[in-house]
């Protein structure tokens, strides 16, 4: 179970927040609202007051990276730092396999980053992301360049995450992606989240 106690950076927060194992929430707002600021404060990236915890342990009491290891941010545009996707992967993965999940070419494993596009480089953040230690996965975007039959196997797969016992707190602009996946939805405004009510705005 994920809890955030008082977080706080720059003008968003405190934000208060428990996230059940196998619960997804979703995170709606206006551009510059501050979701990404959120998200990052959780995966601890930049410095902020207050704490989170994963099954009562909190962060600050671990080194940065196990942290990470366990609550692992995917953001809107990933970083790359190696020539070819595979590099990008621990060398057991099973590209061949994996890959088809999404609906990418299993070729595309040995192809240079570069050449690929927006939506396949999305979608191949993702599954870097989802590997067996990650117990918190923190999207911003994780759809907003695919087509509706990609967005359909990436929701697939997520709920496949949840089922598992996985957390997701999920940043999007999709209110309908937020009813399919998320049992509660939060709405940021003025720093601030607001749980929106199944009949609610938005
Ligand atoms: N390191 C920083 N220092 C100062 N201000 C920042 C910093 N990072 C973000 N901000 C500001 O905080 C606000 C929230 O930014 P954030 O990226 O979280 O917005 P967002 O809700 O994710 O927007 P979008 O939907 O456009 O991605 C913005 O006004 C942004 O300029």
């Amino acid at each position: 179970m994920l809890e955030l106690r008082a977080l706080h950076r720059l003008h968003i927060g405190p934000v208060d927040l428990r996230v059940e194992a196998g619960e997804c929430v979703s995170v709606m707002g206006a551009s510059g609202a501050g979701k990404s600021v959120l998200l990052r404060m959780v995966a601890d990236l930049d410095p902020r007051a207050g704490e989170a915890l994963l099954d009562g342990q909190p962060c600050s009491a671990m080194p940065a990276p196990a942290w990470r290891r366990q609550v692992t941010y995917v953001p809107a545009e990933s970083g790359w730092w190696a020539e070819t996707v595979a590099e990008h992967f621990a060398p057991d993965a099973d590209l061949p396999a994996l890959l088809p999940t999404l609906g990418l070419d299993a070729a595309l494993a040995q192809a240079p980053v570069v050449r690929c596009s927006t939506g396949e480089r999305q979608r191949l953040a993702l599954l870097r992301a989802l590997r067996p230690h990650t117990r918190v996965l923190l999207l911003d975007e994780p759809t907003s360049g695919l087509d509706p039959a990609a967005r359909a196997r990436v929701e697939q797969m997520l709920r496949q995450r949840l089922d598992a016992g996985g957390t997701i707190l999920l940043v999007t602009h999709d209110i309908e992606q937020a009813r399919r996946l998320a049992r509660r939805r939060f709405v940021i405004e003025r720093g601030q989240l607001q749980e929106q009510t199944a009949e609610g705005h938005p």
